[in-house]
């Protein structure tokens, strides 16, 4: 179990992380979503005490990070996949942590095989792909087959073939009952992998909930509406439901399900060719209830303005 207590972090004027409690289960992929900026990578560091909090606390089964004497038997983590040297091969990398932490040689090949990079072993990482750096990063937070796993953003680079692979792999490891935190920006897969979710917004927490509690709590359910008519259609509609333009053909409709449009356009006549109530997805959730604490909102230049200032102090530390 993964476990985070009133953690804040500061940087000068900067609140990255702002009173943030939550618990990571085991059995379960849990997502880490919010919108650029949020606090999620400072978070992660937080637990694995790569960053100290200026309040808080953060435990990995029950200890912080730094007082567990073999770390990656602990918790394995893939936060920055270039983090490696680049002369060293990628068996000899993996040896010196497995090394480091008391983990039998044997389980360097065996998270290899497991990763995919058996027959590149003893190449030099700094020829790596960035997606075969991604396999490497993987490969060490299992190296100490540890009960947790953090992932930001694991799907960076990968191929479509790699996002499947990574999605079997965390369902998997969370079968096997560990606690599984990972951040991505790709909703889509983030909605086929996560059983439950935590949002964060300008570094608080906004939610802590299971996946389709999320969904449906925060999307509105929309109808695609298509036929000749667009524009009679759009007069009928507009006054009872909100209507937005999708195709050429085509509208969405949201505030009014499909049998009430169906009905309406009947009534005064307008041919329909296509009436699809459409499923709620993370994305539109996520959108939804993210949308004022977007840091880096398109429009919002004060706000752009004032975090370029700070990705530039960031940059130059
Ligand atoms: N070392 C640092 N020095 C100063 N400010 C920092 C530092 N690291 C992060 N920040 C600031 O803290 C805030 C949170 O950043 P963080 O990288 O944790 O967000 P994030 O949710 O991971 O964002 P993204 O989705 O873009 O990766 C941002 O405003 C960022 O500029």
């Amino acid at each position: 179990m993964i476990e985070v207590h009133g953690l804040t972090k500061r940087y000068g004027e900067v609140l990255a992380v702002d009173d943030l409690t939550f618990a990571v289960r085991p059995g379960e992929v849990t997502g880490f979503l919010g919108p650029n900026g949020a606090g999620k990578s400072t978070t992660l560091r937080m637990i694995l005490g790569l960053d100290a909090a200026t309040s808080g606390a953060a435990t990995v089964g029950g200890r912080p990070y730094s007082a567990h004497p073999a770390p990656l038997k602990a918790i394995g983590a893939l936060l920055d996949a270039g983090a490696v040297l680049p002369g060293r091969t990628a068996y000899h990398h993996l040896l010196a942590l497995a090394a480091g932490n008391g983990i039998p040689r044997g389980r360097v090949a065996s998270v290899l095989t497991e990763v995919g990079l058996e027959s590149v072993a003893r190449r030099r990482t700094g020829t790596f792909s960035l997606g075969m750096r991604q396999r490497l990063g993987i490969a060490a937070a299992l190296l100490g087959d540890p009960p947790a796993l953090v992932f930001d953003e694991p799907l960076n680079g990968l191929d479509p073939e790699g996002i499947v692979w990574i999605r079997g792999l965390m369902r998997r490891m969370a079968a096997e009952g560990r606690a599984v935190l990972m951040s991505s920006h790709l909703m889509s897969e983030m909605e086929l992998t996560a059983d439950h979710l935590i949002v964060i917004g300008r570094g608080r927490l906004i939610a802590d909930t299971p996946m389709e509690t999320f969904i449906d709590a925060h999307s509105s359910r929309e109808v695609l509406v298509r036929g000749p008519q667009v524009a009679s259609l759009r007069r009928i509609l507009s006054p009872a439901a909100e209507v937005r333009a999708d195709r050429v053909d085509s509208l969405v409709v949201t505030g009014m399900d499909a049998a009430a449009i169906g009905a309406m356009a009947a009534a005064a006549g307008v041919e329909l060719h296509e009436l699809t109530p459409r499923q709620p997805s993370l994305e539109q959730a996520f959108m939804d209830l993210t949308r004022d604490a977007l840091e880096y909102h398109a429009g919002n230049t004060t706000t752009n303005a004032a975090n370029a200032t700070n990705s530039a102090q960031e940059t130059s530390r």
